[in-house]
């Protein structure tokens, strides 16, 4: 590092020299050096093409987890014609007579069909007479004592008034408004928020079909590692042993070990070989120092490289293997920020097919400053969102975690740089919360009321 490149960024942009010898040759050609976006589609695909494993689990264990199968509305909604408000339920032309006694409450059994000319009360939620005109507000209606000494009008008779004109449907929430049964009201891949689990259970739902989530085991490798104290004597502290665990539950999956290797190859293959895990992630021994044992020994164990290191800045050494129909490895560079390099543009990738995950709607935002590009290479740059753009943070090299732990993001950097306001793909970092508004959510043109079209009540644009 020179001394003014406190940031990391040389090392960051060091040029890969000439394959080591003896490494390229024992793998096929065009697994080397995949370019970045090739490297994440390649992993998406391992993933999607890997059968995912599905449980029932009752609504309440469900949440956080991914819908195995669309939800498919098992009732319309509304179930039946529902009054939206507190008032009175009309038929015909006003005058209404109000039949007295009668008044229909949410949850109580249909009332017989409404004559003509008559009124009774309703409630929010209750369902609507057949015949039913419309509903007319409490506050919109005055009802007038039939005779004399009557306390209350609605239960002695008399006649109610509408205070404003009374257009046909008004307040009533038609039946299947929201829904029809067997209408899809969210794709499989979703996952289940408070809010999905709130609609399964409007539409009829007890129990969830949901993907088991992934289980991932963690080998981390390197004598030099240790798990407490204060770097002293060439040792330094492991810093992924405690930040994967988390990150990658937070990508969905479950972590059934975080096991601390050494470098010791013949212990590295029996790990690997013997895990019941979907995913095998290792840190470090990806490149080809003396004590790098990554590629060795998954040749020994014939896994089938799918990626064999990336055109990604830092991080370049990650790879992708098969090990197993079913089974993959993630090998990820032992620099940390190199390191999270990997698990974003393999792992999660990965992750997300095996847990039957839609991808997130990629999005991009202006940089407020420049960024030095490799002349080659994506790089990906810790960044955090300011104002409407994305502003590089300092301290961003591959052995660097401090720019990270104030980050929101990676902003993807092209080959060559980026200038100010130039629009960057930003991977947000699980715990951030969207910046920008999913797209998903947004009105689609085939959503909005044209606007010739005449609002009605009980269409279109629809307050109740
Ligand atoms: N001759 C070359 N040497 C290296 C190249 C190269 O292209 N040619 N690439 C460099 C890059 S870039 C990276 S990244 C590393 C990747 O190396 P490994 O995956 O083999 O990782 P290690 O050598 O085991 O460790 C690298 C570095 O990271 C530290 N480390 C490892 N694990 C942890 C951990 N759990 N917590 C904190 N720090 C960790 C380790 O002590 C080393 O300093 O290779 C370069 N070399
Ligand atoms: O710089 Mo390395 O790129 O740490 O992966």
């Amino acid at each position: 590092m020179t001394e003014q490149d406190v940031d990391g960024v040389d090392e960051a942009l060091a040029l890969v020299g000439p394959p080591p010898a003896g490494r390229a040759a024992s793998h096929p050609p065009g697994h080397r050096d995949t370019p970045w976006e090739r490297a994440r589609a390649t992993a998406a695909r391992a993933g999607r093409a890997t059968a995912a494993r599905t449980r029932r689990v009752a609504l309440g264990q469900a949440v956080g987890q991914v819908l195995a199968a669309p939800l498919t509305a098992l009732t319309d909604l509304p179930p039946f014609d529902t009054s939206a408000m507190d008032g009175w339920a009309v038929a015909g032309p006003g005058p209404w007579e109000i039949r007295a006694g009668d008044s229909v409450l949410a949850g109580h059994a249909e009332l017989p069909a409404l004559p003509d000319g008559v009124a009774v009360r309703i409630a929010t939620g209750a369902r609507v007479p057949a015949e039913t005109t419309a509903v007319i507000r409490s506050e919109h209606a005055r009802a007038e004592p039939g005779r004399a000494g009557r306390p209350c009008a609605d239960q002695g008779g008399g006649h109610l008034h509408a205070r404003r004109e009374v257009v046909p449907g008004q307040d009533i929430r038609p039946r299947g408004q929201e829904c029809r049964t067997g209408d899809e009201l969210v794709p499989a891949g979703t996952a289940v928020t408070p809010a999905v689990l709130g609609l399964a259970a409007a539409a009829g739902y007890d129990e969830l079909t949901v993907v088991e989530p992934p289980r991932v085991e963690v080998l981390v490798l390197g004598d030099e590692l240790l798990t407490s104290g204060v770097p002293h004597d060439g040792l330094i502290r492991d810093a992924l042993g405690p930040m994967l665990g988390p990150w990658l539950r937070a990508l969905g999956a479950e972590v059934t070990a975080v096991r601390r290797m050494g470098d010791d190859a013949e212990a590295l293959r029996r790990a690997v070989t013997g895990s019941g895990a979907d995913l095998v992630v290792t840190t470090g021994g990806t490149a080809a120092g003396p004590v790098d044992h990554v590629h060795p020994v998954l040749r020994a164990a014939g896994a089938d490289l799918l990626v064999d290191g990336v055109r990604v800045r830092p991080g370049h050494p990650m790879l992708l293997a098969r090990l197993t129909a079913s089974r993959h490895l993630v090998g990820l560079p032992g620099n940390p920020l190199a390191a999270v390099s990997g698990l974003l543009t393999l792992a999660e990738p990965l992750l997300r097919g095996l847990a039957g995950r839609r991808a997130p709607e990629p999005y991009r935002a202006p940089l407020r400053d420049a960024v030095q590009g490799h002349p080659d290479d994506t790089r990906l740059v810790p960044v955090v969102h300011r104002a409407g753009r994305v502003v590089p943070l300092h301290f961003a090299g591959p052995a660097m975690l401090r720019g990270l732990a104030a980050a929101d993001g990676l902003a993807v950097v092209p080959p060559g740089g980026a200038r100010p306001g130039d629009e960057v793909e930003v991977l947000d970092l699980p715990w951030t919360a969207f910046a920008a508004a999913p797209p998903a959510l947004a009105p689609r043109p085939s959503d909005t009321p044209a606007s010739t079209a005449r609002p009605t009540p009980a269409q279109g644009r629809c307050f109740t």
